[in-house]
């Protein structure tokens, strides 16, 4: 599938002192319809991405988002998260949400303790493309065990939380399955981005509203899920 393509390589650096030259990126810009300028991430060689750069996402106080705060944040929720079940003798069924959550997720149940207990599953979920919010959320019903459900307690982890609609959307679903309880979790939160009425029942950091972020799970444009931090993309002038 690769053949005849050139790769692209981007350098890993979680270091706001040494923003990253997205000249290595050689890919045009386009303009969005909010105003808000993205890179077009394809393999083929293209025109020199200009006036970019990269650094890793602030939280609205203006702090780094660091991988050393995820790991720590993931830690206290996750045991809260357990603790929170164990109380009350009861084996969640949790699900996250693909694709962006799929990194998360891993890490944060890397967390609980050995002897938990509890059920698991991805589910495909989608309403944004290239960065913009697409129409209704679509959710792969299917993925979701309904005899994991009935009665149940469930907990549903995303990476971000920005209108609410995907969030919202889950909860209502697994009530009409039949769950007898529908936490929520998410790693990040863009509170006055909210469209629909939820807040989530965890959630690790409030993020700067005005960053597009990606890494750790969560896409640029459909792509870069793979970078290890929690990144965005700067006007040079800014970082
Ligand atoms: O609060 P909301 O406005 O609903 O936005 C949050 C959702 O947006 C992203 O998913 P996306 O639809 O981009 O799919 P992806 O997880 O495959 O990237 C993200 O992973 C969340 O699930
Ligand atoms: N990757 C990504 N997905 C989102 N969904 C809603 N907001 C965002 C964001 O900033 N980044």
């Amino acid at each position: 599938m690769l053949q005849g393509r050139s790769l692209i390589w981007i350098p890993c650096s979680d270091s706001a002192s040494s923003p990253l030259d997205l000249k290595r990126i050689r890919e045009p810009t386009r303009a969005t319809s909010e105003g808000r300028h993205h890179m077009i991430l394809t393999n083929q060689p293209g025109n020199q991405a200009h006036g970019f750069n990269l650094r890793p996402a602030k939280e609205k106080n203006g702090k780094t988002l660091s991988k050393d705060r995820i790991n720590h944040k993931n830690q206290l929720m996750a045991s809260e998260v357990q603790q929170y079940y164990v109380e009350r003798g009861v084996t969640p069924y949790i699900l996250y949400v693909l694709q962006g959550a799929v990194i998360f997720a891993g890490d944060f149940i890397r967390q609980f303790h050995k002897e938990f207990i509890y059920e698991l599953a991805g589910v495909r979920a989608k309403s944004y493309e290239q960065n913009e919010k697409k129409g209704p959320v679509e959710i792969a019903v299917g993925q979701i065990d309904p005899e994991l459900v009935r009665g149940q307690s469930l907990l549903v982890m995303d990476d971000i939380i920005e209108t609410g609609e995907t969030l919202l959307r889950f909860k209502e679903l697994l009530l009409e399955m039949g769950a007898s309880e529908v936490k929520t979790l998410v790693l990040l939160d863009k509170p006055s981005k909210r469209q629909f009425l939820i807040e989530p029942d965890w959630k690790g950091f409030e993020i700067q509203e005005d960053q597009w972020v990606f890494g750790y799970g969560m896409d640029y444009n459909g792509k870069l899920r793979h970078y290890p931090n929690v990144v965005t993309l700067v006007p040079r002038n800014d970082s």
